[in-house]
């Protein structure tokens, strides 16, 4: 087993309105992590303090067992990339231009080459994504689950051991989901990466995922093996709906009965 890559340790925040509430949350190395819950739980916040785009006011963030406050931000880019919730079109970018941004921590200040091994890193990506034959492809000439892709690769040339997805198959259809989050498993088990996403699926986190954080009102709800978390009483509490859960070839399947906050319907 790795030494334990990512945790959380009683992060705490407070901003206009909304907290986060004592988060403790182990990230098991290797592993596939989802982290579910109701919309505005605060699962993108919790992504966000990782990676410190938001301050926390309490607690700490703990990458390879050493505090995140002690990495400056270049050197905490090298082990933890992000791919966001926004879908921007990036006009004028190619897929090998947008995948080379990956690379930004590595360079020097006003260094604008690309070195031997950035473009290494590059053709490495693209590969891995199976995006080599688009490389020069205008970014927003693709379909959403090629950007999807080549986002991915932009995120894998950062060469970091931990990779974080905000809803990575939003807006994709179902062979398409199932097609990035293949992709994820694969890259997962060749190169030990541990991934964090945030998924609304929770079959899908059942299928894809070791190990789930669920989340609701700011706070760690539940955390587990999905399969075993995935139960009536878990739909009830964390999603107020009434569900039945039946398992098939081992997997949970979900079927609502009642949205609890409206009775009578879902
Ligand atoms: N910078 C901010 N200032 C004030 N409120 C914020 C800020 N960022 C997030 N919030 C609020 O915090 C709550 C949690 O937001 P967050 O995006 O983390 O939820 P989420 O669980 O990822 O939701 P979703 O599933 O809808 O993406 C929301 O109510 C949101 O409006």
């Amino acid at each position: 087993m790795k030494e334990n890559t990512l945790a959380v340790k009683d992060i705490s925040l407070h901003r206009q309105g909304f907290q986060l509430k004592r988060i403790n949350a182990e990230f098991p190395p290797g592993r596939i992590t989802a982290i579910v819950g109701p919309n505005g739980s605060g699962k993108s916040t919790l992504l966000k303090t990782i990676t410190r785009l938001i301050a926390v006011d309490d607690g700490e963030i703990f990458i390879h067992g050493k505090p995140a406050s002690a990495f400056s931000p270049r050197q905490l880019a090298r082990h933890i990339s992000m791919l966001p919730q926004t879908r921007d079109s990036l006009p004028d970018l190619t897929v090998q231009e947008l995948v080379a941004y990956g690379r930004t921590p590595y360079k020097k200040l006003f260094q604008q080459r690309h070195t031997r091994e950035d473009d290494q890193a590059v053709e490495f990506a693209l590969n891995a994504v199976g995006m080599s034959g688009h490389a020069e492809r205008l970014f927003y000439t693709l379909s959403g689950g090629e950007q999807q892709r080549a986002r991915i690769a932009m995120a894998l040339a950062q060469g970091t051991d931990i990779l974080l997805l905000d809803e990575p198959t939003t807006y994709l259809d179902i062979a398409h989901q199932l097609d990035i989050l293949n992709m994820l498993k694969r890259i997962n088990e060749q190169w030990e990466i541990t991934i964090a996403m945030v998924l609304h699926d929770l079959q899908q986190a059942a299928a894809y995922c070791h190990h789930m954080i669920a989340m609701k009102h700011g706070a760690v709800a539940a955390a587990g093996s999905p399969r075993d978390l995935l139960t009536p009483a878990f739909l009830k509490e964390i999603y107020e709906i009434d569900a039945k859960v039946t398992v098939i070839d081992g997997y949970p399947l979900i079927i609502p009965v009642t949205n609890l906050n409206k009775p009578g319907g879902i």
